[in-house]
């Protein structure tokens, strides 16, 4: 990846007429009006689109809770359901071993190695909950993470935005990028080379000097439109909740009663026609919109270890721990060329581009651990 030319800029082109942005990088700013479509209190069309279009089918997939699984069967139904279930994990751990059980594995590649370490935050540093804004991470994890980072430089990549984010973990010691990787910042001081294009001085809470990368900074304008359009028409739906993650959009439906889950789609599907330049991914129960730019967590993995220095196979092996559809991106780029390696976190047996697997939040937390007791070791 060559940070310093607008070649192989992330903004993927379209046919709306092209201009130049603050950071050189070529895009489209005309695609949209500036006030916006109104769909305030608009009718959904057809609720078929999304039937057809395999949106309820993801929405249903996504995050099955354990207990709706198993929740039909009697008492002896359930643990012999349990059993299978168990049986189904421990097979799928053939292919993605734990990297608790691999861990002598993973430190014998890392020797003579700088390790780097990645990781996304819902689901792997904090359990799912039903809300959002309670996510919180155990003060066991918050220490665990503060020690790893005292030994191994390390980076958060969220879905949720950067500022969110950082609130969430609290501590200073860690690189942060929001908004799915559209929003990094690390400190100058720490930038391999000086003269990044692509990047803007700025300087941090604490004032220190940083360089902050968004590739998607033009799209403010019309994620807040989006924004405020999704809090408009899921004003009526109980349980609906909208956050806005600055360069996306999450409309969460966990907590909505299933029966309304097709009219949210088919709202979701509405307004995304108005916006050609916006795009729909799937998570955790949410509905995600983001800006159409070649941009993802595995290229804010490859941008984090260019601009700190660390781009040498040879002599770095980068890690990512995650949980859900957008931590793959980072998983596909650390297993090309057995560059490192993704760990998943699931309960369930799930396809993934990782090379190994946690169960939960507590064995990220015991891996992180263990990697502290390794650099106190060999300190
Ligand atoms: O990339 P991440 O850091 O994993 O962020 C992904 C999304 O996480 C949050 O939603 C998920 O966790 C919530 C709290 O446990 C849960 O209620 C929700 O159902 C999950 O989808 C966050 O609120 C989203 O905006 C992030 O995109």
């Amino acid at each position: 990846m060559d940070l310093n030319s607008t070649k192989g800029s992330p903004v993927v082109a379209d046919p709306a007429p092209m201009t130049k942005s603050r950071l050189g990088l070529c895009s489209s700013l005309l695609p949209y009006s500036q006030s916006g479509p109104s769909f305030s209190r608009k009718k959904p069309g057809k609720l078929d689109d999304v039937r057809s279009n395999g949106w309820l089918d993801a929405m249903k997939s996504s995050s099955p809770p354990r207990k709706k699984i198993l929740k039909d069967f009697n008492s002896s139904d359930i643990a012999s359901d349990e059993y299978e279930a168990d049986v189904a994990y421990q097979s799928w751990m053939i292919k993605y071993p734990s990297a608790l059980q691999s861990f002598q594995l993973i430190m014998d590649r890392a020797k003579n190695r700088k390790l780097v370490m990645f990781l996304d935050y819902d689901g792997t540093l904090s359990p799912i909950v039903d809300d959002p804004d309670r996510a919180f991470m155990s003060s066991e994890m918050r220490s665990a993470l503060r020690h790893v980072a005292k030994h191994y430089p390390t980076a958060i990549i969220s879905g949720r935005s950067r500022d969110k984010v950082y609130d969430l973990v609290g501590l200073t010691e860690l690189y942060y990028a929001g908004s799915h990787g559209m929003d990094i910042m690390f400190p100058a001081r720490d930038t391999a080379s000086q003269d990044h294009l692509n990047c803007v001085k700025s300087t941090d809470l604490q004032g220190k000097e940083v360089n902050l990368f968004q590739p998607a900074s033009e799209f403010l304008p019309m994620i807040n439109e989006v924004f405020k359009t999704f809090v408009d028409i899921t004003k009526d739906i109980k349980g609906a909740k909208v956050e806005n993650h600055k360069f996306c959009v999450s409309l969460h439906y966990r907590n909505v009663d299933e029966n309304s889950w097709p009219l949210i789609a088919q709202h979701v599907h509405d307004i995304l026609k108005e916006y050609p330049r916006l795009r729909l991914t799937h998570g955790r129960k949410v509905l995600e919109v983001r800006p159409v730019i070649d941009w993802d967590k595995g290229k804010a993995v490859e941008f984090f270890l260019e601009s700190l220095g660390f781009s040498n196979q040879n002599a770095v092996l980068p890690i990512y721990i995650g949980d859900d559809r957008t931590d793959e991106d980072a998983f596909r780029v650390l297993r090309k060329r057995n560059r490192g390696y993704g760990i998943l976190v699931s309960t369930v047996p799930k396809e993934s581009s990782a090379f190994f697997s946690l169960r939960d939040p507590a064995e990220v937390q015991e891996f992180l651990e263990s990697l502290v007791r390794m650099a106190q070791q060999d300190a």
